[in-house]
């Protein structure tokens, strides 16, 4: 699905209007009643009392329409107007006639005074400011969003929080509890540092008009399970362990050898055929037991790795978790990396050994995976002064090494250098010890069955998110595990073949 700049929604939006012929109007309806079913389905009770803040722009006419739904559906709301500015659109103009004409509870907010207490609300809708916000918010309207965020209320944001810039960084804005976006996703609602202002994002269909968003020019995507469910190979009624892929997972040192095992499970469970684990001594009898499934290979060294030597012919491998940064390791890293072994992903302590040795980036092949957490990412690429400057250097670094970067966190990014792929699976139940092992593991056992590396990093990155949206119903988000992750592999390729 296409991320878009507000600017190319505003033209979505009226090209909507002259291909559909359809009213502007029609069109603010449509958003309004797709806002309001999110509403009822989350607030079921009518007498929730909602107070609703409106704009005189048109996300301020969408809230008056919401004003008007409530309503009518019986539930107890009290509109009030933010005049910020005396230039009311026409829409949001007929939208308040409407409203006064329907006797529903109006009033304007003109200056501090005017702003109600909000203790005797349960819900706050705010519809102040939505894509067309063009400066920073100041004057009554960062009055009554201040009130709004000390008030310690469910805030519900129509299209986005009112004062977040869609496409550049926001320093002041509505903290909102949902924002229930129409249709087309912003950037910014996937940006770690407006997670204060988001909240849950829900995006609703507005029927807009699907020509005009296939016209509009973009390189950011979010990820959906429809597109996913596109990339995953048929698996062959011949196929067997041969054909299937075999990987390699390198890694582990003294004490940290639980995560090579994650990664190795993690790698057979997503379907590759055989894997092979390559450790350090002391981390080879523990995996022989415990996971039977996989082949071991031990390294000269007792507690580290000392030089990466094997004589097997993996399709692809994963390399870093665990491993420590000795330098006999990040040397025995070196020189494996000069052999330019593909396909390859890079994980953990393999990216902060090439953080300390910038000039190994070279050696990387070209497509490899790596897939840092922000500590590691702020290691590779230096600090940045807001997300906006992250993923540009992180695109740099991408476009200059022939790589690409899983950028890991509520909403990864997977950035090739040409194309950046927001992920939407996944739950703060992920943010678990092994749980980034575990995700190279899984990426590497989808490069040993032969997806490009791009794929393999958009498939695996969702699916291991959505392992977390599954389980979520039956394993508590803050007891799941890096193995549930493991257990529930199976699941998420099964609801991913689920038609729906
Ligand atoms: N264009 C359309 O046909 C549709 C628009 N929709 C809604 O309309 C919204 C966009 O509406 P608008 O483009 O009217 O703009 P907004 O309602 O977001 O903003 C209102 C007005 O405030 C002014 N403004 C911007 N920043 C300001 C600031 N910091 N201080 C004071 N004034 C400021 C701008 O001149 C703008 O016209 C969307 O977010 C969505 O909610 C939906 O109804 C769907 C259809
Ligand atoms: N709040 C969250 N929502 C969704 N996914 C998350 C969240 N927090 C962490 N994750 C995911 O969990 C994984 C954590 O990886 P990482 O930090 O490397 O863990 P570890 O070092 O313990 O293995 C990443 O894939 C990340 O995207
Ligand atoms: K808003």
């Amino acid at each position: 699905m296409k991320i878009l700049t507000s600017e190319q929604i505003r033209k979505v939006d009226a090209e909507t209007i002259t291909r559909e012929g359809i009213s502007s109007l029609e069109l603010m309806k449509r958003a309004a009643t797709a806002f309001y079913r999110f509403f009822t389905e989350k607030y079921t009770d009518r007498n929730t009392s909602v107070i609703i803040f409106a704009g005189v722009g048109n996300n301020g006419g969408d809230a008056l329409v919401v004003a008007r739904l409530l309503y009518k559906a019986g539930y107890s709301v009290k509109a009030y107007m933010v005049e910020f500015s005396n230039r009311y659109t026409e829409d949001c103009a007929h939208n308040i006639r409407r409203v006064k004409a329907e006797n529903i509870p109006y009033k304007k907010i003109l200056n501090k005074e005017d702003i109600p207490d909000l203790s005797p609300f349960d819900v706050v809708i705010d519809g102040i400011f939505g894509t067309g916000l063009s400066r920073e918010v100041s004057g009554i309207a960062a009055d009554v969003i201040t009130r709004i965020n000390e008030s310690g209320k469910e805030v519900v944001s129509i299209d986005v929080p009112s004062g977040l810039f869609p496409d550049r960084k926001t320093e002041f804005a509505v903290k909102a509890t949902e924002t229930v976006t129409f249709q087309i996703p912003k950037l910014a609602l996937y940006l770690p540092e407006n997670a204060g202002f988001t909240g849950n994002v829900r995006i609703v269909n507005i029927g807009l008009n699907q020509e005009a968003i296939a016209e509009a020019e973009t390189d950011i995507y979010l990820t959906e399970k429809r597109e996913i469910c596109n990339l995953l190979k048929p698996l062959s009624k011949f196929a067997h362990k041969g054909t299937q892929g075999h990987a390699l997972i390198i890694g582990g040192s003294l004490g940290k050898c639980g995560s090579v095992s994650l990664a190795s499970k993690a790698a057979l469970k997503t379907g590759c055929g055989l894997v092979t684990a390559y450790l350090p001594k002391c981390g080879v009898p523990a995996i022989q037991s415990g996971f039977p499934e996989a082949m071991a290979l031990e390294d000269e060294g007792e507690e580290h790795i000392r030089s990466i030597d094997y004589d097997l012919k993996p399709d692809a491998i994963g390399i870093g978790m665990g491993m420590g940064l000795h330098e006999e390791t990040a040397q025995a890293m070196c020189q494996f990396l000069q052999q330019k072994r593909t396909p390859l992903a890079v994980d953990a302590d393999g990216l902060n050994i090439l953080s300390r040795h910038p000039d190994w980036l070279g050696l990387l092949p070209a497509g490899t995976i790596l897939t840092p957490h922000p500590k590691e990412l702020q290691r590779m690429i230096g600090e940045w002064c807001d997300d906006y400057e992250k993923i540009e250097k992180t695109k740099a670094l991408a476009n200059r090494y022939g790589v690409i970067l899983v950028v890991k966190g509520a909403y990864s990014m997977i950035i090739d250098g040409e194309k950046i792929y927001v992920n939407s699976s996944g739950t703060p139940a992920l943010a678990t010890a092994g749980s980034g092992d575990v995700l190279t593991g899984m990426i590497t056992g989808l490069l040993a069955q032969g997806y490009k590396p791009s794929e393999a990093a958009r498939i695996g990155v969702f699916l291991h998110g959505m392992t977390a949206d599954i389980a979520g119903e039956c394993i508590h988000p803050r007891s799941f595990v890096a193995s549930d992750i493991i257990e529930n592999i199976g699941n998420a390729y099964r609801s991913l073949e689920k038609k729906n």
